[in-house]
């Protein structure tokens, strides 16, 4: 298996970023109940993720679904080795995340003008502006940020978006002091041709191993995305515990890549993740069956199955 990784030119060890509690639930039109919000991230604890992204601290008028971030934070078994992250549109958002113990948290932008207007209704400079506050306070208290940049191969409202401008956007977020700036496919319209080239661009002023890659399922393309982006690589994957999620700001944007189909990919290339795949099917068919959804990850599908 190595041997296989090694000739194809793919890292040896991937890290996943989980998502699916913030990402995944934010979208949600039923309340998710925060007991359920933090049953699911006990179990994405015993699964071997080292990140889980459990919240966000954006306006409870904008995401009504995150509204019960503190709980959720309060709430939670924290295992040593796990970091668990919040996102944070500005320093407001930051200062309630510090209180209620984020071990690290994620500012947001996006490669289009239209879409930062409509997610956190300021142009991408003024978001600019914003997060540099946020990381002045980060620096002040230690806490590690995380940069994402949306629209990275397509807008809802802009169409395609050229790959200079998430380079740009990508690149001021590392100079910031970003010591990751994640990709997102918003709506999941890439392809390992669009998603390669993108990459090629931003890869010119952020190194590769600062990257990952943030692919919706929309087209069904996103874990062929993910193995070109290995290929060129990347070697930090997010993705959503069942295929969870959607943006509340994208329309008909379906769920982050499944959790599951990453993990099955990469362990049959041989790569490490340290994720136990059996566990992680649970934790999605736990919270798939709490908001009275199919769980959407192909392999938990078939692995439950073949289970029966
Ligand atoms: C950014 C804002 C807050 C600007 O929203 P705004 O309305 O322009 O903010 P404002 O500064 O004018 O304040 C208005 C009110 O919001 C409050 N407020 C202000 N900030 C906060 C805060 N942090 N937490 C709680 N409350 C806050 C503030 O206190 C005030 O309260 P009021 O006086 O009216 O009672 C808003 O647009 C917002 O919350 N947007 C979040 C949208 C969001 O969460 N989108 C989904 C996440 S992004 C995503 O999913 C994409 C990603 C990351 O997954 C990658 C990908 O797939 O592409």
């Amino acid at each position: 298996m190595a041997i296989l990784s090694k000739l194809a030119n793919l890292p040896a060890s991937v890290k996943i970023v989980e998502v699916g509690p913030r990402d995944g639930l934010q979208n949600e039109k039923e309340v998710v109940p925060t007991e359920v919000k933090i049953d699911l991230i006990n179990r994405l604890s015993d699964t071997g993720l080292s990140v889980i992204e459990a919240t966000s601290f954006v306006s409870p008028k904008w995401v009504p679904q995150m509204a019960d971030h503190n709980q959720v934070l309060g709430g939670i078994r924290r295992l040593p080795g796990i970091r668990y992250t919040a996102l944070t549109p500005n320093v407001k958002g930051f200062s309630s995340a510090v209180e209620a113990r984020a071990d690290e948290v994620a500012i947001f932008g996006a490669a289009s003008e239209s879409f930062s207007k409509k997610n956190i209704n300021c142009s991408i400079e003024e978001s600019l502006q914003r997060f540099a506050d946020v990381m002045k306070s980060a620096k002040e208290h230690e806490i590690p940020v995380r940069g994402y940049v949306s629209c990275v191969v397509g807008c809802p409202y802009e169409g395609p978006i050229d790959p200079k401008k998430v380079a740009e956007v990508s690149k001021k977020l590392f100079e910031m002091g970003c010591y990751e700036v994640s990709l997102g496919d918003t709506i999941g319209v890439g392809t390992p041709g669009t998603i390669k080239a993108m990459i090629a661009e931003v890869a010119k002023h952020v190194p590769v191993d600062r990257l990952a890659v943030h692919c919706h399922d929309t087209y069904g393309q996103a874990v062929a995305n993910i193995y070109a982006a290995l290929e060129m690589g990347i070697s930090v994957v997010d993705s959503s515990v069942a295929g969870l999620g959607g943006c509340p700001y994208a329309k008909g944007a379906s769920g982050n890549v499944a959790t599951e189909d990453v993990v099955y990919m990469l362990n049959g290339l041989g790569i490490k993740t340290g994720v136990d795949i059996d566990k992680l099917i649970a934790a999605g068919n736990f919270i798939s069956k709490a908001i009275k959804r199919p769980n959407s990850s192909k392999v938990a599908q078939a692995m439950t199955k073949s289970h029966l």
